[in-house]
């Protein structure tokens, strides 16, 4: 779990800061007033990232950024002026970013940066450079900004590693290489990574007239002019990365139901289509209805029907944890499940729907049971509404039969294949 450390010694600074992060910040965060307290809580905790405030009352002169450096932790700065002394010294002792707090819209920009770098760990970034110095000055600020740096000294190698790691996020690219230059890296890297799925940074030294808008019209996100100021790295690179991570966000809310968080009925089917295309004939389609649903509607309200939905998207995300979980309509999921058998795909759909009668939902401080009807066939015919419509077909006879049942479809005579109640 990631972990935070916010020292400030002003209490109305403190609380605005409280606010902020309880907002826009999902992980544990300690708040500390002083020096003294900050020793205290860096000793037997480990952060992923501090923001402090440059001085404090029994830490006049930066003494707080020295000891989180000192251990490690990345830092943010907040200070209530900048001149270039300061600014040289914090540069100098090797704080990520430093945020001048002269308005309550600085403290939400110093709350979403955390937020930003937060989001940065784990994820990978490529340097392609031929300079062993340009790269190893670029892998300190990236390793600040909390990525996880690879390294590559030429456009051919750096294009090797692209293909392997589909998990490098940011390719910051020299253009002047040898064996294949920054344009032709970028040029082959968007044959098969798109604007939204892996960040760009051109880079190129001074003089050399005209690259930038090369770069960005070879697919790049955004390009540096080398030597660039340490805050200007740090901003393009944040830049670029919020927009990735804002697309990815937006991509994701498309692909989600609001209500439950599972996916919904546009993403399943069109990631059925793409499987059905390479070939799933080894998994089963489960169709799971609710039984009777309306009639808890009818007696708890809307709002009780829709807590009951959650409910049961959690249940079904915890059973199926390496299954595609989608809610397909109302009261209505699906299931592709890795296995070829029906019979041994109705078993544990069988199992599934005793555990689920058995369970206890809730509407406030209501207890209540509930069943489900299931329709399974195999995934063994090229179009998606061919395999729906066996399922739909097999969930119907498990209604007509008196509902709480699984029933399998033979899908290739078209015959029901067995009938199953508790
Ligand atoms: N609370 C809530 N209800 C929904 C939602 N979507 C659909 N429903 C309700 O789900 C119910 C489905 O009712 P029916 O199609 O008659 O089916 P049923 O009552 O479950 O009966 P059987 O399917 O025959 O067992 C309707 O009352 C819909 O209003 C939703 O998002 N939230």
């Amino acid at each position: 779990m990631q972990k935070v450390l916010i020292v400030e010694d002003s209490k109305v600074v403190q609380q605005i800061l409280r606010h902020l992060a309880s907002q826009h910040l999902n992980v544990d965060i300690d708040f500390a007033w002083s020096l003294k307290e900050s020793k205290a809580l860096l000793k037997s905790n480990r952060y992923t990232l501090a923001l402090v405030d440059l001085t404090l009352p029994d830490a006049m002169d930066a003494e707080v950024v020295q000891l989180t450096l000192s251990q490690n932790v990345p830092t943010v700065v907040l200070t209530s002026k900048i001149d270039e002394y300061s600014r040289q010294q914090m540069l100098e002792m090797g704080v990520v970013d430093y945020v001048i707090k002269d308005n309550r819209d600085s403290y939400l920009y110093a709350i979403k940066l955390v937020s930003r770098l937060l989001r940065n760990q784990g994820c990978k970034a490529l340097i392609a450079d031929d300079s062993m110095i340009s790269r190893a000055v670029m892998r300190q600020m990236l390793e600040k900004q909390l990525f996880t740096v690879f390294e590559a000294q030429d456009g051919e190698q750096a294009l090797t590693m692209l293909k392997a790691e589909q998990e490098i996020k940011l390719l910051l690219t020299d253009y002047a290489m040898p064996t294949m230059d920054g344009f032709e890296l970028v040029k082959a890297v968007r044959n098969f990574r798109g604007r939204d799925d892996l960040a760009i940074v051109g880079l190129s030294g001074a003089g050399t007239h005209g690259l930038s808008a090369k770069f960005i019209k070879y697919g790049a996100n955004d390009f540096l002019m080398k030597p660039f100021m340490n805050e200007e790295f740090h901003c393009r690179v944040m830049q670029t990365m919020e927009q990735l991570n804002l697309i990815a966000d937006i991509k994701d809310y498309a692909h989600r139901d609001y209500l439950t968080g599972l996916y919904n009925r546009r993403y399943f089917c069109q990631q059925m289509d793409k499987l059905l295309k390479t070939g799933i004939q080894h998994s089963c389609l489960a169709l799971l209805d609710l039984d009777l649903f309306k009639e808890i509607n009818d007696k708890y309200g809307h709002l009780g029907g829709d807590s009951i939905l959650t409910q049961v998207a959690q249940l079904l995300t915890d059973s199926f944890s390496d299954s595609l979980v989608s809610r397909v309509g109302g009261e209505e999921f699906a299931v592709l499940l890795a296995e070829q058998d029906i019979k041994k795909a109705k078993a544990t759909f069988d199992d599934f729907r005793r555990k689920f009668a058995e369970n206890m939902f809730s509407i406030d401080e209501h207890k209540l049971h509930c069943t489900v009807s299931i329709g399974i066939a195999r995934c063994e015919f090229p179009t998606l509404s061919e395999v729906m419509r066996h399922a739909d077909k097999a969930l119907y006879q498990a209604k007509a039969q008196g509902r709480n049942s699984a029933v399998g479809a033979c899908t290739k005579s078209n015959q029901i294949l067995e009938e199953c109640t508790t």
